[in-house]
């Protein structure tokens, strides 16, 4: 079965939104999961989650109750991801990389770094009797091609499984992290290369899904076994509707792409939560790249 969590975040209004439409916002609390939403007509709907981050919320607050247990996980050999999900300039980046994957002011990081932070405290802090590997891969999706961030020259890789190794990437760069700076320096010349493409292909970066792939080996020195754990973290592309951009041309297909996208991860997220326990249903991985490459990574085969 799988296990979801799904949380709300709000972002503080910017200087711009402040000036064109003053401090007023649409949003009231009622507690830590539930919060009412003013629509235009003054009408009120209330949502809920399993946890909502107001604008006040901290970058730890978020990295602690969402991710801190999915890194736990990955250390056991357990799969997970972390998906951000919302409108271009919602936030998604900020919640994932901070203000610059490089800053390294504590209240700023971004769950990326702190992810990465996680992972070496957890192997630090193992006994000796298994040893870890921990590699990185880093991939866009872009119009349902996948670029290999870590080497630009592979610009259309194709999704594989294997016995072993499950779901992965035919030929993609993985790069084994030995500790935290090493890890930051490949995200960062990842990241660095995402915005190289985006020059080359007239691309923003809100209209691409970018995936961090962490894989966490473990090999248990007596018994020869060994385990993996993968954890992806997932920025998603906006997902605002092309109808209401006013969207044409090229822009219009990216639109319509990512929308597919974003609808059969939809779909593969509900068919995991809402099947009957103990029955397999089925579930659509193969609608998009996206949902084929999260298919392992969604629902831990251990
Ligand atoms: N929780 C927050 N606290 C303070 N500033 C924030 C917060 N979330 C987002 N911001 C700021 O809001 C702006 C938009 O955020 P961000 O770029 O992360 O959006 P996005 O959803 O990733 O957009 P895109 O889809 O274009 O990549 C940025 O300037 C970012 O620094």
């Amino acid at each position: 079965m799988s296990n979801v969590t799904v949380c709300a975040r709000f972002r503080p209004l910017s200087s711009k939104e402040k000036r064109d439409h003053g401090e007023n916002i649409c949003i009231r609390s009622l507690d830590s999961e539930t919060f009412v939403l003013k629509d235009e007509k003054e009408e009120e709907f209330t949502f809920s989650f399993d946890r909502v981050f107001y604008e006040g919320s901290e970058q730890a607050d978020v990295y602690k109750f969402l991710a801190f247990p999915i890194v736990q996980d990955a250390c056991n050999a357990i799969n997970g991801t972390i998906i951000t999900y919302g409108q271009t300039g919602a936030g998604k980046t900020y919640s994932m990389e901070g203000t610059s994957i490089l800053d390294c002011h504590e209240q700023n990081k971004g769950l990326l770094p702190r992810v990465v932070d996680g992972l070496f405290h957890c192997l630090e802090s193992a006994d000796n009797t298994t040893k870890y590997t921990v590699n990185l891969s880093m991939v866009e999706i872009y119009m349902e091609k996948i670029r290999d961030l870590l080497d630009l020259s592979k610009d259309n890789l194709q999704i594989k499984e294997g016995k072993v190794k499950g779901i992965f990437l035919s030929g993609a760069t993985e790069v084994s992290i030995s500790d935290r700076t090493e890890a930051l320096r490949h995200l960062s010349s990842g990241i660095a290369n995402r915005a190289v493409g985006e020059t080359q292909m007239n691309m923003a970066s809100s209209r691409s899904h970018c995936a961090y792939i962490f894989t966490v080996q473990q090999e248990e020195k007596n018994e020869r076994r060994v385990k993996m754990g993968k954890l992806i973290l997932v920025d998603l592309a906006g997902s605002e509707k092309a109808e209401r951009s006013g969207a044409e041309g090229r822009v219009l297909e990216e639109a319509k792409t990512i929308n597919k996208s974003l609808s059969a991860l939809g779909n593969v997220i509900n068919a995991l939560t809402n099947g009957s326990p103990g029955k397999t249903n089925h579930i659509p991985y193969r609608d998009s790249k996206l949902t084929r490459i999260l298919q392992d990574a969604l629902v831990s085969p251990h």
